[in-house]
């Protein structure tokens, strides 16, 4: 006892009791400091969710854009648009946006006032878009194209002659065909030939599927088609692609259904969309079908589709030409034998050949290899018959004849 008072007289105990005082006093200041922190953590992420919610607001209560598809740029500052609710107008574009991404069919929102382009709406959201593609110059030329020479001359007399040298009709007193129908099975070159005419004739081209006009734009179809004559003869020289005709232009015994009804209107806008202009025009009309024995007697009347041409499957040095083609920019091994390839792909598409090339380079790839050989276009030739066709693979000791069948 006496001690304890002793030390407390000598103040050590005092000394102690503060030391631990103030100890305790730090660590409650680092306790509040890191609360601090922390608080202020919870703070900025409520200011940053504030801030989220009020743009949301404020994009809430805007006025509503129009929708608008672009019609052809101007310049740098305007375009001319067509907007959704009808009119024709030359807009201004926004200065933020991307110029080099308006394009001829691009879809676009105007301001309220529907007069500044302010947004690029993405393409899935354009059912013009969907409906046709355009193509200022596609770049596939005739060398793309293997074998077809007939029907490429075929195409260049009805088509470029006429865009390029139209007063030789003129003083001949003839009239060139205004539009020409490609016929045979799939994948043998009629998208690439209309594509190569537009390219070589420097016209737009653009492509309208109809069977998406039928199935996909129901209560459109005759709207989207008058949209695309009105397009072509702005952006002229043009060439419109129609693909898969026959899903608007099969003969009909009646047309009894709302559906069918709405296929036989988009088909009359067709025809009097031809009918309306003249055969030397600077727009010129390719169709495409695997079906030239359903088609309606109507399409095919003089001034119409008046002149078709075969694009047929092609013949082993069609192929051959094809291949050539497909593997132009390809290292091929010393034993890849092209001419064989082509003897045995009989049957084969120019798809069928392009897509062989591809698993051919693939399987190289696959092995490390940067060379293509003979080994892995066998390989191709067996995977590309077993996914399309029946069962026409004989393999023969080390050779494969393959017999290949159009279904
Ligand atoms: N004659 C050919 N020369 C070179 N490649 C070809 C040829 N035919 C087809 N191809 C290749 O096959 C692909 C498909 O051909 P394309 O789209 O022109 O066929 P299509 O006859 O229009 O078929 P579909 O009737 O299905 O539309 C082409 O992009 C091309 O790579």
């Amino acid at each position: 006892m006496a001690s304890r008072m002793a030390l407390e007289d000598s103040g050590f105990i005092k000394d102690v009791s503060n030391i631990n005082y103030e100890k305790n006093l730090e660590n409650r200041v680092r306790e509040l400091e890191i609360e601090l922190s922390m608080l202020k953590e919870i703070i900025a992420k409520y200011r940053e969710e504030l801030e989220y919610y009020k743009s949301q607001v404020e994009k809430l209560m805007a006025p509503p854009l129009i929708e608008a598809t672009v019609i052809e740029v101007l310049d740098d500052e305007r375009a001319l648009v067509k907007s959704s609710s009808g009119p024709t107008l030359i807009v201004r574009i926004l200065e933020t946006i991307d110029k080099s991404k308006l394009k001829p069919g691009t879809s676009v929102a105007l301001n309220q006032r529907g007069s500044t382009i302010v947004e690029i709406l993405p393409r899935s959201e354009d059912p013009y878009v969907q409906a046709f593609e355009v193509i200022e110059k596609p770049n596939i030329s005739y060398d793309d194209i293997g074998g077809l020479e007939q029907q490429i001359q075929e195409l260049r007399e009805a088509i470029e002659l006429p865009l390029k040298n139209p007063h030789i009709f003129k003083i001949l007193g003839i009239e060139p065909p205004k539009g020409v129908l490609l016929y045979g099975p799939p994948g043998c070159g009629k998208t690439l030939l209309a594509k190569a005419i537009a390219h070589e004739t420097n016209a737009t081209f653009i492509r309208l599927v109809a069977s998406e006009l039928a199935q996909k734009f129901i209560g459109e179809g005759a709207r989207i088609v008058r949209e695309v004559f009105e397009l072509a003869r702005k952006k002229a020289p043009s060439i419109i692609l129609i693909d898969e005709i026959d899903a608007i232009a099969a003969r009909r015994i009646d047309v009894g259904t709302s559906g069918e009804r709405e296929i036989h209107r988009t088909l009359t806008q067709l025809l009097a969309e031809m009918d309306g202009f003249n055969p030397l025009d600077n727009v010129k009309i390719i169709a495409t079908t695997n079906r030239l024995d359903i088609l309606d007697p109507a399409i095919l009347r003089p001034g119409r589709f008046d002149k078709i041409i075969e694009i047929p499957l092609p013949n082993t040095r069609g192929r051959y030409e094809i291949l050539k083609i497909h593997t132009r920019k390809m290292p091929l091994a010393e034993d890849v034998d092209l001419v064989k390839i082509a003897q045995i792909t009989e049957g084969a598409t120019g798809a069928d050949l392009k897509a062989i090339c591809v698993e051919a380079a693939l399987k190289a790839l696959r092995e490390n290899r940067f060379i293509v050989s003979m080994e892995d276009f066998n390989y191709a030739i067996k995977k590309v018959i077993k996914n399309r066709y029946r069962p026409y693979a004989q393999i023969l000791s080390n050779n494969i004849t393959a017999v290949m069948m159009y279904q």
